[in-house]
C-alpha cells in the first residue's frame, strides 16, 4: 500500500530526520536533485549520453534548492544549462542558498523573465522547481505564463521539450491536487483561460502527496515517480498495509503495491473474494436488493446480479408486486420476492440476511426513505455472524436530500454510502464540490463520514472512501488504471452491489476494507473488458477478474 501524504506531513517527517541528527537538510537536497536527474535520464534514456540543453527554473523555497542541484549535476555531464530565478537569491533558505551559490561557481543564474527565456536556445529538458510542497497561494500572472505549456509549445524548433516537475508542477496545490487560480475581474470572465503547467514526469520525495491522486493532479503532472531519498527513520510499513483497517492520519492509495513493490493480488484483494471450501449456500451470505416499480427494474438488478457473481451465497431481488412479471422475466439464480411496503420487507428480512442494498432505481420519496429506515434498524439476530451490512446509493440518498439529519440518525458503522459528486452535493451541501474551497474532496469526505456515522464512498475518476475517525483512501482511475469507459449508465448500481455482495461473506473483511477492494475490482473488471463496455458486462467481468487474483 502506498501512503499519499500531505504537505504538513512529509515536512514533519523531513523535520524528524533531520532533527534526530541522521541525516541534514543539505543532503536530503542533493540526493533529492541526484534522484531527479537519475528519473529523468531513465525515462529519456536519449539524454544519457551526449551532451543537451536544460533550462531550470528555480523557486524561493527549497523546491528551487533541488533545481540548483540539478543544474550543477547535469552541468557536470556537459549540459548547456539556463537558470532562472524567481525571487531573491539573498531571502532563499539556508540549504537552497549554500545549493544557488554553488551553482553560481559554474554557471549563471538569470532573473526570472519570460522574454529572457524565449532569448534562449530551444531546450531538450524543461526543469520546474519553482514550488513543491510549499505553495500557498495563486501563481504569479507571469510566472503562470512562463510555464504555461501551451506557450511552450510554441516554441521555433523541431523537438519535444521533455518537461520534469520537481514535486510538482508549480502551480498545483499537494494537498488538494487543486490549482489555485488568481483572482479575476468579473467583466474579464469571458477572456480567463486557465493557464496549465503540465509536466510529462513528475519527481516526488520519499513519497506520494495526496494532490498526486486528486482532483487535476493526475492530468497535470504526467508520469509520477517516487524517489527515495534515504528517509528511514519512520516505519510507515504496519499503518499503511492494505487488508487492515486504515489508519487515522494518514491517507493511502488503493493499489496492490506495498513498499513500492507489487503486492501478490492473491494476498489482496485476492483474501477479499476468496471463499473457504464447500459449505451450504446460506454460509456465503444473503443479500437483499430492493428495486424500483415497472420500468424501474435494471438498475436494481444489475446490482443483484452483481452482488451474486461477488460470491454471495444467495442474493434476493424485492420488488413492488407490480413489477414481479417485469422482473421474472430477466431473472434466474438471483431469486425474487415481491415486496409492497416496509413492513412487508420486515417480515420477509430474516435473520439471515447479511448485506441489504438500496437504492438504485428505487424511485425517490417517503416509500423508500421508510424502506431505508426499516433496513438500518435491521438486525442479524441469533443466526447472524455480525450485523447487517447496508449499502445505500442513489434513490435511497437522495429521498433525504430535503433532511439529511433523519437518515445520519439511523445509519451506523455498518452502513455505506455511495454517493456521486451530485447525490453527495444534495446530502452534505456545505461539502459539495462548489464549496469545498480549499478543504481537500479527502477531507470533505472524513466530515461526511463522521457527520454520518458510517463509511462514504465519494465516487470519481478518483474515489475516495472515509470513516467516522478520519480512517480514508483514494483510488484513481488515471494512468494505467484509466478506464472513461466506465464512466457509462448503471456503473453505480454495480458498485452498490458489489459492495453489498463482498459484504455478505461471513469471510470478509472488515467493512472499510470490503470497499476498497470492491472499487479496485469494479475498475479492474472495467479495465480487462475496455471500451465497449455497458454496466450490464461489469457482473460478468468479475470471474475473469477473479481469476487472475490466484497469482
Ligand atoms: N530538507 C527539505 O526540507 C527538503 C525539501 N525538498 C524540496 O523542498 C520543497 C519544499 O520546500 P519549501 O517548504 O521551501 O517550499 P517551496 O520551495 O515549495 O516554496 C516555498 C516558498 O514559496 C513561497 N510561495 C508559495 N506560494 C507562492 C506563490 N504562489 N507565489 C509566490 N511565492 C510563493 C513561500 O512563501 C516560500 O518562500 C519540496 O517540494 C522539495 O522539492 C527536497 O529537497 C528534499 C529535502
Ligand atoms: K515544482
Amino acid at each position: 500500500m502506498t501512503e499519499l501524504l500531505t504537505s504538513a506531513q512529509m515536512r514533519a517527517i523531513e523535520l524528524a530526520e533531520i532533527d534526530s541528527g541522521v541525516v541534514t537538510g543539505l543532503q536530503l537536497m542533493e540526493r533529492a536533485g541526484r534522484g531527479a536527474v537519475a528519473a529523468a535520464l531513465a525515462r529519456w534514456p536519449e539524454l544519457a549520453t551526449g551532451a543537451h540543453r536544460a533550462m531550470i527554473l528555480c523557486g524561493p523555497g527549497n523546491n528551487g534548492g533541488d533545481g540548483f542541484v540539478i543544474a550543477r549535476r547535469l552541468k557536470d555531464r556537459g549540459w548547456d544549462i539556463d537558470v532562472f530565478l524567481f525571487g531573491d537569491a539573498e531571502k532563499l533558505p539556508p540549504d537552497a542558498k549554500i545549493n544557488h551559490d554553488l551553482w553560481t561557481e559554474q554557471g549563471t543564474v538569470t532573473p526570472l523573465d519570460h522574454d529572457a527565456m524565449r532569448a534562449c536556445g530551444k531546450p531538450d529538458l524543461f526543469v520546474d522547481a519553482v514550488f513543491g510542497t510549499g505553495l500557498t497561494r495563486p501563481l504569479p500572472d507571469a510566472l503562470a505564463d512562463a510555464l504555461d505549456a501551451e506557450v511552450m509549445r510554441k516554441w521555433r524548433g523541431s523537438h519535444k521539450i521533455r518537461r520534469l516537475a520537481i514535486d510538482c508542477p508549480s502551480g498545483l496545490n499537494l494537498d488538494t491536487g487543486m490549482l489555485p487560480q488568481p483572482d479575476k475581474d468579473e467583466d474579464e470572465d469571458a477572456l480567463f483561460v486557465p493557464k496549465m503547467n503540465c509536466a510529462d514526469l513528475t519527481v516526488a520525495f520519499h513519497s506520494l502527496k495526496l494532490g498526486h491522486k486528486i482532483g487535476m493532479g493526475p492530468a497535470v503532472c504526467g508520469t509520477v515517480e517516487v524517489v527515495d531519498i534515504g528517509l528511514t527513520g519512520e516505519d510507515a510499513t504496519e499503518r499503511s498495509m492494505i487488508g487492515l483497517p486504515p489508519d487515522r492520519e494518514r491517507v493511502r492509495l488503493i493499489d496492490p503495491i506495498f513498499v513500492q513493490k507489487p503486492l501478490p493480488t492473491r494476498f489482496w484483494p485476492g483474501s477479499c473474494v476468496a471463499k473457504e471450501v464447500g459449505g451450504h449456500k446460506y454460509d456465503f451470505g444473503h443479500v437483499m436488493v430492493l428495486s424500483g416499480g415497472p420500468g424501474r427494474g435494471g438498475a436494481g438488478r444489475m446490482a443483484a446480479r452483481t452482488a451474486l457473481r461477488a460470491g454471495a451465497g444467495l442474493v434476493t431481488l424485492l420488488c413492488p408486486p407490480d413489477a414481479l412479471q417485469e422482473n421474472a422475466c430477466h431473472l434466474n439464480a438471483v431469486m425474487l420476492r415481491p415486496c409492497a411496503d416496509a413492513d412487508a420487507f420486515r417480515q420477509i428480512a430474516d435473520d439471515r440476511v447479511t448485506a441489504l442494498c438500496l437504492g438504485p432505481g428505487m424511485g425517490v420519496g417517503p416509500g423508500t426513505r421508510a424502506f431505508v429506515r426499516a433496513a438500518l434498524a435491521h438486525s442479524g439476530g441469533d443466526r447472524a455472524w455480525r450485523e447487517t451490512a447496508i449499502v445505500l446509493d442513489a434513490d435511497a440518498l437522495i429521498s433525504f436530500e430535503e433532511n439529511p439529519a433523519t437518515l445520519f440518525a439511523d445509519t451506523h458503522a455498518r452502513t455505506v454510502l455511495t454517493p456521486h459528486e451530485g447525490e453527495f452535493a444534495r446530502l452534505f451541501p456545505d461539502l459539495s464540490q462548489a464549496e469545498r474551497g480549499d478543504l481537500s474532496k479527502v477531507d470533505a469526505v472524513r466530515i461526511a463520514a463522521d457527520r454520518a456515522g458510517c463509511i462514504v464512498l465519494l465516487k470519481g475518476v478518483d474515489t475516495v472512501i472515509a470513516q467516522p475517525g478520519g480512517g480514508a483512501s483514494v483510488h484513481s482511475a488515471t494512468g494505467p488504471r484509466s478506464v472513461p469507459w466506465l464512466a457509462t449508465a448503471g456503473a453505480g448500481d454495480v458498485l452498490a452491489g458489489l459492495i453489498a455482495g463482498l459484504a455478505a461473506m461471513p469471510t470478509s473483511p472488515d467493512l472499510f476494507c470490503v470497499v476498497e477492494a470492491a472499487v479496485w475490482l469494479h475498475c479492474e473488471a472495467a479495465l480487462q473488458f475496455g471500451p465497449g463496455l455497458i454496466a450490464e458486462d461489469l457482473p460478468d467481468m468479475l470471474p475473469k477478474v477473479f481469476s487472475t487474483l490466484a497469482t
